[in-house]
Parts: C-alpha cells; sequence; structure tokens
C-alpha cells in the first residue's frame, strides 16, 4: 500500500446499497478444474436469481483474461496476482450491493482464503465443483486436456499444475453421473437457500 492515504468513510455505504436492492450482498465463489462446470452451473445460476429481481454481477476467468487480467498467464505467481485482482473486484461488487458469482478455477487455497479474509466469512461463500479430473478431460468443452497431454499447453490444472481442493467449503457439489447441468444448479440453489445464504 502506497504512504500517506487515508479510507473515507461515506454516508451512502454498503448497507443503504444492499438494502436498496432488498438483498445480502456477497459472493458465490464457485472452484474447480477446468470443465468441471464453473462457468455453465454460475451462468444457470445467474438466470435464475434475477428471474427473482436479484442484482448480480458474474465475473468470469476466461472473460477476465480478456481485459483486466490480460497481462497474466498461468504460472503459479500469476494465477496469485489473477485472483488477488479478482478478490479486490469482488469486493468492490459486494460493496455496491450485489451478488458477485465468481467463476475460476482458483487453484490455491490461500488465494481463496484471501478473498475470504477481505470480505468477511459471512459475505463469501464458496462453492466446491467436485468434478473429477477424469470426467473434466472426457468433456474437454474447449479441447484445451488434449492440447495439454500432447505437451502444447504447459502449467495445465490437474495435469501438471496443482488443485488444492477446498478443505471446508460452505457447499461442495459432489459429482453425479447424468446429472443435468440444470439439476446441479438446482441443488446447489438448494443448498444455499437452506443455509440462508440468498
Ligand atoms: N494452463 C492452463 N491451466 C488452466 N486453464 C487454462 C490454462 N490455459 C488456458 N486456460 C484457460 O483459462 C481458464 C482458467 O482461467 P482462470 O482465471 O480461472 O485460472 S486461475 O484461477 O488463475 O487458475 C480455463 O477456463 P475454464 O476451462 O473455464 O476453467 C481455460 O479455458
Ligand atoms: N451437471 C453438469 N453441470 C455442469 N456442466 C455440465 C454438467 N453435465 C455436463 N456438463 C457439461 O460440462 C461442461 C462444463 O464446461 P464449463 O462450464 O465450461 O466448465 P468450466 O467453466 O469449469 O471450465 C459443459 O460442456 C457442460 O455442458
Amino acid at each position: 500500500m502506497s504512504d500517506n492515504i487515508v479510507w473515507h468513510e461515506y454516508a451512502v455505504n454498503k448497507d443503504v446499497r444492499a438494502e436498496q436492492k432488498n438483498q445480502q450482498a456477497r459472493v458465490i465463489w464457485l472452484t474447480g478444474l477446468s470443465g468441471s462446470g464453473k462457468s455453465t452451473i454460475a451462468n444457470l445460476l445467474e438466470q435464475k436469481l434475477v428471474a427473482e429481481g436479484k442484482h448480480t454481477y458474474l465475473l468470469d476467468g476466461d472473460n477476465v483474461r480478456h481485459g483486466l487480467c490480460g497481462d497474466l498467464g498461468f504460472s503459479d505467481k500469476d494465477r496469485v496476482e489473477n485472483i488477488r485482482r479478482i478478490s479486490e473486484v469482488a469486493k468492490l461488487f459486494v460493496d455496491a450491493g450485489t451478488i458477485v458469482l465468481t467463476a475460476f478455477i482458483s487453484p490455491f487455497r490461500a488465494d481463496r482464503d484471501y478473498c475470504r479474509q477481505i470480505l468477511g466469512a459471512a459475505e463469501f461463500i464458496e462453492v466446491f465443483i467436485d468434478t473429477p479430473l477424469d470426467v473434466c478431460e472426457a468433456r474437454d468443452p474447449k479441447g484445451l486436456y488434449k492440447k495439454a497431454r500432447a505437451g502444447d499447453i504447459p502449467h495445465f490444472t490437474g495435469i501438471d499444475s496443482a488443485y488444492e481442493a477446498p478443505q471446508a467449503p460452505e457447499i461442495q457439489l459432489d459429482y453425479v453421473a447424468d446429472e443435468s447441468a440444470t439439476d446441479t444448479v438446482t441443488r446447489l440453489y438448494n443448498a444455499l437457500t437452506a443455509q440462508g445464504l440468498l
């Protein structure tokens, strides 16, 4: 942090903004391997929340890497910086009273915990999409696993770059063979409401 900077408090704060939107602002942080279903699930869940009149914003790995994080690659160091920036952006959206959905691999526990720490535990909901590597690889929606196995993509998560599974996520979505994405999202939605997280 720079020297000589002082935080300003404003009258219109996070609570006022969230109350105006009639919702509890928070981050629903989806984490899992490439192909585990993060983007698909985030997309369907956001549609469901918007249909209920909620105010949302979806931050997606591939999309953010086209702009804000366009200078970052997939070394451990760059992934740490990627998740740090996303965490700060998510915090700003929560400050704006928004329900934020994030869809990043976010492979390192310490980086997810950083987001939990800067937001506060009540505002950070970690959702582990626990789709096994062999299923993700069989799906291979973008053909990236095939390229990674051929040696064309170095540091690919699950192949030659680590994924540290959450140890105590608020919600764990266990893989259910042949379950549709819509049914998985219903499972997630029901878990969120049952725990009073929406
Ligand atoms: N080396 C390597 N490892 C993993 N993923 C790779 C890699 N190279 C490119 N991609 C594509 O980038 C998407 C992951 O970006 P993220 O910002 O979510 O990654 S991270 O959280 O910083 O680890 C990821 O998107 P998803 O498949 O949606 O997870 C891939 O499309
Ligand atoms: N139950 C499910 N939940 C999520 N995705 C599923 C499910 N069943 C099959 N899929 C498919 O798996 C792929 C997941 O890809 P994607 O959402 O891009 O994952 P990620 O964002 O984690 O890389 C999609 O092609 C999706 O249609």
